[in-house]
C-alpha cells in the first residue's frame, strides 16, 4: 500500500460527512462532475412517484393549494436561502439561470438608475460562462447601455459614475478561481452601483455570505452542488431591502400582488415572490426540494472544509504520480481563491478526459484544453481522489 493510499484511508476514516454518501445513488465510478450535474440523491425518485401519482393522479388541481404547490418557489427558496448566507424571505426558486441572469442584470439596471439615470454601463466578467455574457449583452441593448468586459481583479479600475450594474461570477466555471465576493460587492456599491452574483459553481459548495455582504442581487442554479437534478430551477435571491424597488423585466402574473384577482393592471407582489414569472415547473421542483434534504444536519462550513481537503489532496497525489510538465494546474493554490474544483491544463485534454471516463474516472472536458474536476463534498471520499489522481497520471503516461 503506497503512502498516499494510506493517507486517504486516514482521511476517509476521519471523514465527518462520509456518511452523507450512503444518501445518494452512487456505484463504483468516480464522480468528479458534480460542479456540471450532481449525483441522484436517493429520497428523489420515491417522492417524484408521490408527486405523480398521488399529487397529480389523485388530488390533481386540489394539490395547487392543499399540496403547497403554489408556494413551492418561496418555500424551496426559504431551504435554499441559509446555504448561501441569506435570511428567508429572499429567494424564489425558478426559471433557469440564464433567465434568472436577465431578470437580475435589468433589475439591477432599473435599480441603479433610480439614484444614478445618466448610468450607461454593465459590467460583465470577462471570463464569465457564456451564457451570462450573452444576456448581459441584450440586457444592454434593452437598457440603453453598453457592455465593458473586465477581469474581475482590474474590476475597481473600471467602475466609476457609469457604471449601473455588474455581473460577476463567484467561482470561475472554467479555472476554478473564487473571487472575493466581499471586496468586489464593496467596491461596486462605493461607485453607487449594483452588483449580481452568479453562484452557480459555489451555492452549495462553499459559504456565500449573501446577507452579510450586502449583495443587492444574485442568481444561481441547482443542479451543480445542490443536485436537484437535469435542468433543476434555479433561483434568484433580491436582498430584502431592495426588493421594493427591485422592477422585474419579467412581470409574469405569478409575481402579481394578486394572482388570482386576473386584474388587467399589473401590480407587483411584496417580498421575494416578485422575482417569479409564470407557472412553476412542479416536477423539477419538488425534485428538488426531496433532493435538498441531504443538508438536514449538515453546515456549509463543514462542507468547505472538506471541499479544500479534497482538492489540496488531489493536487497532492496529482504532483506525486502525474509526470512532470504533461500538465499545469489552472486552480488557484490559495484556499481563499479556490472553489470546489481542479482544473488542469493539457495539450490533449479532450482525448485524456475521454480516456478517463473509460476507465471509471469521470470529470468533464472544457474547451481548448482544460480538464475539469469537481469535487462535492457530500459523496465524494478520499480513496476516490486518490484513484483519479493515479488513472489520470497512467491516461498521461
Ligand atoms: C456560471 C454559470 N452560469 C450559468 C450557467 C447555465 O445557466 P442555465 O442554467 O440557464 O443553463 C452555468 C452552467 O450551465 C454556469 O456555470
Ligand atoms: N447545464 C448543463 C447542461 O444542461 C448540460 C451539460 C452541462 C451543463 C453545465 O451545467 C455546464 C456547467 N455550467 C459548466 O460549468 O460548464
Amino acid at each position: 500500500m503506497s503512502e498516499l493510499t494510506r493517507k486517504a484511508e486516514k482521511l476517509d476514516a476521519a471523514d465527518e460527512l462520509a456518511a452523507k454518501r450512503a444518501e445518494f445513488v452512487l456505484d463504483d465510478v468516480v464522480y468528479l462532475d458534480g460542479n456540471s450535474l450532481g449525483a441522484l440523491p436517493v429520497a428523489v425518485p420515491g417522492r417524484l412517484e408521490d408527486v405523480v401519482r398521488r399529487q397529480w393522479g389523485e388530488l390533481r388541481i386540489r394539490s395547487w393549494t392543499e399540496g403547497g404547490w403554489w408556494t413551492a418557489p418561496e418555500r424551496i427558496g426559504d431551504r435554499i436561502a441559509p446555504l448561501v448566507g441569506a435570511a428567508p424571505g429572499q429567494i424564489v426558486v425558478g426559471d433557469s439561470t440564464s433567465v434568472n441572469v436577465f431578470k437580475a442584470v435589468v433589475g439591477a439596471v432599473r435599480l441603479a438608475r433610480l439614484t444614478g439615470p445618466e448610468r450607461d454601463e454593465i459590467v460583465v466578467d470577462a471570463t464569465t460562462f457564456p451564457t451570462d455574457g450573452y444576456i448581459a449583452e441584450s440586457a444592454a441593448r434593452m437598457t440603453g447601455c453598453t457592455v465593458r468586459p473586465v477581469e474581475p481583479s482590474s474590476l475597481p479600475d473600471v467602475l466609476g459614475g457609469r457604471t449601473a450594474a455588474v455581473l460577476l461570477n463567484h467561482v470561475d466555471y472554467r479555472s476554478g478561481r473564487l473571487h472575493d465576493l466581499p471586496s468586489l460587492t464593496a467596491a461596486v456599491h462605493a461607485a453607487g452601483a449594483v452588483v449580481v452574483w452568479d453562484l452557480c459553481h459555489s451555492a452549495g459548495a462553499l459559504p456565500v455570505g449573501l446577507d452579510e455582504h450586502g449583495v443587492d442581487l444574485a442568481v444561481g442554479c441547482t443542479y451543480k452542488y445542490l443536485n436537484g437534478g437535469p435542468g433543476s430551477p434555479a433561483f434568484l435571491y433580491v436582498r430584502a431591502d431592495g426588493q421594493e424597488r427591485f422592477d422585474s423585466p419579467l412581470p409574469g402574473w405569478n409575481s402579481h400582488a394578486e394572482p388570482f384577482g386576473m386584474r388587467p393592471s399589473y401590480e407587483a407582489a411584496a417580498g421575494a415572490v416578485r422575482g417569479r414569472v409564470g407557472t412553476p415547473d412542479i416536477l423539477s421542483m419538488l425534485a428538488l426540494e426531496a433532493a435538498l434534504e441531504v443538508w438536514d444536519g449538515v453546515t456549509v462550513g463543514a462542507v468547505r472544509a472538506k471541499s479544500l481537503a479534497l482538492t489540496d489532496f488531489f493536487l497532492e497525489c496529482v504532483e506525486a504520480y502525474v509526470p512532470e510538465g504533461r500538465v499545469s494546474c489552472v486552480t488557484p493554490l490559495a484556499h481563499g481563491e479556490r472553489g470546489s474544483q481542479v482544473a488542469l491544463r493539457c495539450p490533449d485534454a479532450g482525448d485524456v478526459m475521454t480516456r478517463l471516463i473509460e476507465r471509471g474516472v469521470v470529470g468533464d472536458f472544457r474547451h481548448p484544453d482544460v480538464l475539469r474536476f469537481g469535487f462535492t463534498p457530500l459523496y465524494v471520499g478520499f480513496a476516490e481522489v486518490e484513484r483519479a489522481a493515479r488513472v489520470l497520471a497512467e491516461v498521461l503516461a
